[in-house]
Order: C-alpha cells, then structure tokens, then sequence
C-alpha cells in the first residue's frame, strides 16, 4: 500500500465549453506540505484548485482526498475534507466578520447546527479568527473592511471549515507586504502544526521560494516543473513558464532562490491557440 496521500490529482483533463483548459494533470501534495501553484495568467491555476475542491468535476482523471475519490462525495462531505480560499468572492451586504467566518462551519454543522449556535459559541470560529488576527473586528460588517482586511477575513473564513486540505487562491492579493508576510507565515505555521495539505497560487515568486516546499508550474495545461524552489525556479523557468528574461541568485543567509526578472518574452505560439 501507498502512503495515503493529502490530495492527488491524477491524469485530470477539463475543458470549458469550447475552451480545453487543462490537460493531463498531476499533482501529489502530502500532509505538512505546502506546494505553490505558478503560471501565466489564463494558464488553469484557479481552474484546477476549483477542480480539486471539487466544484468542478474534471472531463477525465480523478481527485482524491485522503485516498477516496472526491467525486463520490457529496458537496457537504467534500467541505469537510477541502477548504478554498478564492480569489474573489461577492459582497454580503450587511454580513459582519464573525457571521461570514461562521459560514465556514456550515458543513461541518449542517443547518440545523448552524441555527442552533448561540454567536460566540463555536471555538472553531474563534480559533480561526485568532489565527488570522482579525478577532478583534468580529462584529464589524466586512463591507466596511478594506480590501486586505477582507481577505484576511476571508482566510479566517477557509480555515473555520477546519480542514485537512487548503486551497488558497492567491491569498496575499489586496494585502501590505506586512500583511502578505504575516499570512504566509500563518499558513506555514498552520500546515505544520495541523498537518495540512496547502496548494497556494501566488504570482510572486519570491513568495514561492521563500516559503513553500514544492513549485509547481503549469504551462499550456501540463504541470511542466514540480519539485523544490531550487530545482524548478531558474532562469529557464522564468523564460519557459512565466515568459520573463532574467537572473536567478541565491539568498546568502536562506539559500533560497532569489529572483532578478528583467523584461517580458514574446507570448509562444501555443498561448496564442489556447487563449
Ligand atoms: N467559467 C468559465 N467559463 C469559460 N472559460 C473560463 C471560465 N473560467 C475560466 N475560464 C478560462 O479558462 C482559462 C483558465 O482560467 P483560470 O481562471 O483557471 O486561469 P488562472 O491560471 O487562474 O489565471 P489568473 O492567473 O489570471 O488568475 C482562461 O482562459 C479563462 O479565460
């Protein structure tokens, strides 16, 4: 037997009508790993998040989680298992935080057990608040946050469904560099303490070098690099998969890599059949 396995994609294709997006996936990410997701706008990254969340199902391969197969579940179950932090979501007018984090308990709950909650009680709710430092605007409504406050309270919200997979769409866009730093560093914390699975898109490779310990590039559909920041972030890497001309160092102190990108590449001729 294999070791069971956080998520694992496998083989996984999917079109939009008219549009095939990805083709022939793969991707393994173990309990305690965080992998980030790189690529050119376009590229899938969301799509294939939303697919493993199971919000899409794929036209071919499959998603497991934890070693059952996601498509056998229902959506609540699959709640319970996967968490997706999105890259953006609609305004709630009049929602206050603590009430917009309590939605992240809904399928652990279900309704009943949502209307039974007496506010305050659920210390899943107040843990992820406190994970992510917005406790103190928990009876603020979130229309009223700035864009970063909203996405740490949206963070908060993906974790209040205390799973044991993560998947964070971009979850440092709106934020302060303060701020990125401070939630990159709650997610490593947290995949360590809690033994989560993390896939994270992020457009900022030195975020992805820094923190993670998988990069995963996807380029026209395929996942074209997957192993450590210093295997895959090189400067053929950025020329190959991110279409930029430039250097790549070394942190003196870290070892990780540093990147110097330069100036964009022409597009290649197969994102002008795909996009
Ligand atoms: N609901 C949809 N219907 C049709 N096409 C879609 C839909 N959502 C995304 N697409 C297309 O699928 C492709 C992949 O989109 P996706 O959002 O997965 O890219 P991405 O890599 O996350 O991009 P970005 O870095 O800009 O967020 C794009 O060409 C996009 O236009």
């Amino acid at each position: 037997m294999s070791e069971p396995v956080g998520i694992h994609v496998e083989g996984v294709h999917f079109g939009y009508p008219g549009r095939p997006v990805l083709r022939g996936v793969d991707l393994t990410v173990r309990p305690g790993e965080l992998a980030a997701l790189i690529g050119l706008n376009g590229c899938g990254k969301s799509t294939l998040l939303r697919l493993a969340a199971g919000l899409l199902r794929p036209d071919e391969g499959r998603v497991l989680l934890g070693g059952d197969d996601l498509a056998r579940l229902s959506r609540r179950a699959a709640a319970r298992r996967v968490a997706l932090l999105h890259q953006s979501s609609p305004a709630v007018p009049g929602m206050t935080v603590r009430h917009l984090v309590r939605q992240g308990r809904y399928a652990a709950r279900g309704p009943l057990g949502m209307l039974r909650e007496d506010g305050d009680g659920d210390p899943v709710v107040a843990r992820a608040l406190r994970d992510v430092g917005v406790e103190r605007w928990a009876g603020r409504e979130v229309d009223a946050l700035s864009g970063g406050e909203r996405q740490r309270v949206r963070l908060a919200m993906a974790l209040a469904q205390d799973t044991r997979v993560l998947l964070l769409d971009e979850p440092t866009t709106y934020l302060d560099l303060h701020h990125q730093l401070d939630v990159l560093r709650t997610v490593v914390r947290l995949r360590a303490e809690r033994g989560l699975s993390v896939v994270m898109v992020v457009h900022d490779l030195a975020h992805a070098a820094r923190f993670a310990e998988r990069v995963v590039a996807l380029r026209a559909g395929r996942v074209v690099a997957d192993g450590t920041p210093k295997e895959v972030v090189t400067p053929g890497l950025l020329a190959d998969v991110l279409r930029v001309a430039g250097r790549v160092g070394e942190d003196p102190e870290g070892g990780w890599p540093v990147c110097y990108p330069d100036h964009p590449l022409p597009p290649l001729e197969y994102e002008n059949h795909i996009h």
